[in-house]
């Protein structure tokens, strides 16, 4: 699946040169040890290519595994499965000298310039410091070299003796771009490099990351929250879920046709610049799952606009399927939950039960509701199997009578359009119908 994800990818843009190949990439925290539970699913899976000077937008929203992905692309956070080569080596696999060594060619600019500057330091030293650490050249080049990486970032020579504090906080990202230039890396991981500035400095500071790019053949990936940023920026956006790629591919032909329900759910959450728009909102329900429990199938199924039903309840309304999507995601968290000793103290002395939770989650969820007769019955089940504690049976029902294979499979990756875009998401196999006309439909 992966394999077919960057191999359709590379075919579309074969003329083009590869210089980061990610390949079933996978970045899990914590162990699974006996008491740790099961690890954190940061990045769970993901295969693109980077290709020599581009810029490639990675979006999505927090907490979906952006940083970590542009983390362990430098190797700065260790895979725990997956390839990643660069220019052909797969730097997974590197010791540490080669990993030092190789490090020269890939650097990381930070979101928050503060903490990536050592307020001791004055701005010479700071840009400086990469030079002494791989013993560039000679201490006076260093310095001339520092000179220059000034002027290329729009700073003055005279800044050199300087402390970062002295400086605005859009001066301070320019420090922290020069010094990640200092040994001419070839590849740019920009994480969220503007969002903390003011905004009538973050384009000043894009104009800077746009000329460099030109001026040195730099290759970017690009972690944003912004879409109106990224889709200024980016020649390829990938858009992220619960450490999977859901998908990718030219810019403002994703931006203006999206394939995928998610890429649907994160364009429509942006404001419409013509406050006469009266196109309805999808409005995404809940929060993304935890990352250590992500749900079986599709990543995103659980909250999924356009997720396949039964045929019955093809036209079941979308509030009664909320609330289902809600039961489910609370008999899996009690499923998974060693009962907290509160609760069992509780139920001992007799006050509050989870028999008492099941019973207000229903009324919460389902009260008032016009529910068909056969919906009903079963949500009648799955609640008496939750009252008698017994979750497992009660998924049961819930799967058996509500489920779809997007709670059954993976999903694959589909070719969407003739540039070779990609989509993760079963409403492509050609059986089912079109993310895009089920959304019109429901919403
Ligand atoms: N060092 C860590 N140890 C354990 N879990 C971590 C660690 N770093 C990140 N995580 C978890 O991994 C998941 C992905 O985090 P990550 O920071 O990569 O997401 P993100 O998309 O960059 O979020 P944001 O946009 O808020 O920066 C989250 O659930 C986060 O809590």
């Amino acid at each position: 699946m992966s394999q077919q994800l960057a191999s359709s990818d590379s075919t579309t843009r074969e003329k083009r040169e590869k210089l980061v190949e990610v390949r079933d990439l996978k970045t899990y925290y914590g162990d699974s040890g006996m008491f740790g539970g099961p690890p954190v699913k940061a990045v769970d899976g993901v295969s693109f290519n980077v290709f020599r000077g581009e810029t490639l937008g990675l979006v999505g929203e927090s907490g979906c595994g952006k940083t970590t992905l542009g983390r362990t692309l430098l190797q700065l956070e260790d895979a725990t499965g997956g390839e990643v080569r660069y220019d052909g080596t797969d730097i997974t696999e590197l010791n540490s000298d080669q990993l030092y060594e190789w490090r020269r060619n890939a650097q990381m600019v930070f979101q928050d310039p503060d903490s990536s500057l050592n307020d001791r330091m004055t701005v010479g030293e700071i840009i400086r410091e990469p030079l002494d650490v791989y013993e560039w050249e000679t201490p006076a080049d260093r310095r001339d070299r520092v000179r220059e990486l000034l002027e290329t970032v729009g700073l003055r020579p005279e800044h050199y003796f300087r402390y970062p504090h002295q400086f605005s906080g859009g001066q301070r990202q320019r420090i922290g771009i020069a010094r990640t230039l200092a040994l001419e890396p070839d590849f740019m991981v920009l994480d969220e490099p503007v969002s903390a500035l003011d905004v009538s400095v973050q384009a000043e500071i894009i104009n800077l990351l746009e000329d460099l790019q030109e001026e040195f053949g730099l290759t970017y990936l690009f972690i944003a929250h912004d879409l109106s940023v990224v889709r200024h920026i980016c020649d390829r956006v990938a858009v992220m879920y619960l450490g999977n790629i859901m998908e990718i591919g030219p810019t403002e032909e994703l931006f203006t046709d999206p394939a995928n329900p998610y890429t649907h759910s994160l364009l429509s959450a942006i404001p419409a610049p013509d406050p006469t728009d009266t196109a309805e909102r999808i409005t995404l329900h809940g929060t993304p799952p935890n990352p250590r429990y992500p749900p079986s199938g599709c990543p995103f199924n659980t909250r999924c606009p356009a997720r396949i039903r039964p045929p019955e309840y093809e036209h079941l309304d979308d509030e009664v399927w909320q609330g289902i999507n809600t039961l489910r995601d609370v008999l899996l968290e009690r499923k998974r939950a060693d009962r907290s000793i509160r609760e069992r103290i509780r139920e001992r002395l007799g006050r509050q039960t989870r028999f008492a939770t099941v019973e207000e989650t229903y009324d919460e969820l389902f009260g008032g509701l016009q529910i068909p007769a056969n919906a009903e019955s079963s949500i009648e089940q799955i609640v008496e199997h939750a009252s008698n504690n017994d979750e497992e049976a009660a998924l049961d029902v819930l799967t058996e009578e509500f489920g779809s294979i997007c709670e059954s499979e993976k999903p694959e990756y589909h070719t969407v359009s003739e540039t070779g875009r990609k989509s993760f998401c079963h409403r492509h196999d050609g059986e089912h119908r079109q993310p895009s006309q089920v959304l019109e439909e429901r919403y």
